[in-house]
């Protein structure tokens, strides 16, 4: 598996992400968000939390106009998988290549801690690894986490079974709880905790791993 873990000026979580998949087996680039291709051979686009151009005009919408965003846009509408983590599907929501918006966390407030997340599926590639139902601990570190969609973005989520996770219990205004969404074909994930902070025993918790290993499982069996 080839992922290439792209960079914008105030990513926080790049390192990280690039560590995850490394140690879940993947060959890792780190590709710069002025960039205008990806490598060749890339499987997997992910897009790491933070603070992408400080947050400014909406949390993803500048990432989204870099010169790297066409490629990351094309390979989603191509089939390549793309995982967004936090600030992540922040842009991805703003690419378009996943449906709704994360606006401002009801309470008004940056929460920093880990939570309780339940696996609404395990019919995707991020989360074949994983029991549906099942409940994992996560740390969360955002203030724009509150999914929000409309009725019938909403009923279309829901009947294609696209929700991965949701929040047991809520946490900051979203919609159903959700926490994370997949695209239609279900190769594109977008989440706002941080699997990548809960992959390795000296995190705290592991419980993050099983989305790394899912998704590397899947290209071996496509
Ligand atoms: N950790 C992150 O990626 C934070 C995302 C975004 N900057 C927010 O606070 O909502």
């Amino acid at each position: 598996m080839k992922a290439a873990v792209i960079t914008f000026p105030g990513s926080n979580c790049d390192r990280d992400l690039a560590v995850a998949l490394t140690q879940a087996g993947a060959q890792v680039t780190r590709v710069w968000h002025k960039d205008d291709a990806l490598p060749q051979g890339t499987d997997l686009v992910a897009v790491p939390g933070g603070f992408s151009f400080g947050d400014y005009l909406r949390c993803g919408a500048i990432a989204a106009h870099s010169p790297i965003a066409n490629a990351v846009r094309a390979h989603g509408a191509k089939g390549g998988y793309v995982l967004g983590i936090c600030n992540g599907f922040q842009v991805l929501t703003e690419l378009g290549l996943l449906p709704g918006a994360l606006m401002r966390n009801s309470g008004l407030k940056f929460i920093c801690r880990e939570v309780a997340l339940k696996v609404e599926t395990s019919a995707s590639p991020f989360t074949s690894a994983y029991q549906a139902g099942q409940v994992i601990r996560v740390p969360v570190a955002h203030h724009d986490g509150n999914y929000q969609i409309d009725a019938e973005g909403l009923a279309k989520l829901k009947d294609q079974d696209r929700i991965a996770f949701s929040y047991a219990p809520g946490i900051n205004g979203s919609v159903q709880d959700i926490a994370g969404v997949l695209s239609e074909n279900r190769r594109v994930l977008g989440m706002m905790p941080h699997p990548e902070r809960a992959a390795d025993a000296v995190h705290g918790g592991t419980d993050g791993a099983g989305l790394f290993a899912s998704v590397m499982q899947d290209l071996v069996t496509v």
